[in-house]
């Protein structure tokens, strides 16, 4: 469970979050949408414990982050936009390197890299330097990094991007069973058709606040009719872009 209260960021004079307050439960996947610079990675960056909130209370299943900031990134499985990853390192080391952040170690952390080795076909790659993977398998590696210490809740930025389709397929698959599991996923994603087919519940960010927050059905409701996400995602966060586009073409 990730419970987020009065959450706020300011970068100097501008404020990036504002008092957001959030909820996202035990086995739910949450889908956290939002146009480019809304607030999603700032939110998410504070979630993980990489940013400091200028206000607010962020508690990870049950522990508050400023408080037992050490139990709370326990629990936490973070995978951010743009992975830091050592190029030197194997896949089977790094995995092995991430559980060792978590004070994990031995041969159990060794079945579970294998595990997630195999679950995304990195398998024949486990003693091959990071250096030489591609885009995709390196993402794949960081996600497989994130499960590897169990925990209770996955903060994920933008999973899908660079994947192919069996890998996308193989991480819905995961997180879907994750939550099955009584565990939390909050996902930030520009694919609104992931969010849409995937999603419990979607929460709409514009300019560093939630404009809307809840199941498609209820998010349709609010807007009034049938709807596709798209639409309403548009409606929420400003459809004017192709009307200026038009006036710019006829200038
Ligand atoms: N270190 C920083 N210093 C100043 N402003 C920042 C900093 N990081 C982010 N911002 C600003 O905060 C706002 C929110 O950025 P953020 O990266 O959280 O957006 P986002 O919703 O994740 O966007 P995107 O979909 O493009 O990734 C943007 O206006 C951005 O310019």
């Amino acid at each position: 469970m990730i419970e987020i209260t009065s959450l706020s960021k300011r970068y100097g004079s501008f404020t990036a979050v504002r008092s957001l307050d959030l909820v996202v439960p035990a086995g739910e996947l949450f889908g956290f949408l939002g146009p480019n610079g809304a607030g999603k990675t700032t939110t998410m960056r504070m979630i993980a414990g990489i940013l400091q909130p200028t206000a607010g209370i962020i508690r990870i299943a049950g522990h508050d982050l400023r408080d037992a900031p050490l139990a709370a990134k326990r629990a936490l499985g973070f995978i951010p936009d743009r992975p830091f990853i050592y190029e030197k390192l194997t896949g089977m080391e790094f995995l092995r390197f991430s559980a060792g952040l978590y004070g994990q170690e031995g041969p159990e952390v060794d079945r579970r890299g294998e595990e997630l080795l195999a679950l995304f076909d990195l398998e024949p790659w486990r003693d091959e330097l990071v250096e030489s993977y591609s885009h995709g398998m390196r993402q794949k590696l960081i996600i497989a990094s994130a499960f590897v210490h169990r925990p209770k809740v996955i903060v994920v930025d933008e999973p899908m991007v660079g994947l192919d389709p069996k890998s996308s397929k193989i991480l819905k698959d995961l997180f879907r069973e994750y939550t099955r599991r009584g565990h939390t996923v909050m996902m930030s994603t520009h694919t609104l058709e992931v969010a849409e087919g995937m999603c419990d519940r979607i929460g709409i960010m514009q300019r560093g606040e939630l404009v809307a927050c809840g199941t498609m059905h209820d998010l349709q409701q609010a807007s009034g009719n049938d709807d596709a996400l798209e639409d309403i995602f548009l409606r929420l966060t400003g459809d004017g872009a192709a009307r200026d586009l038009m006036e710019v073409l006829d200038a």
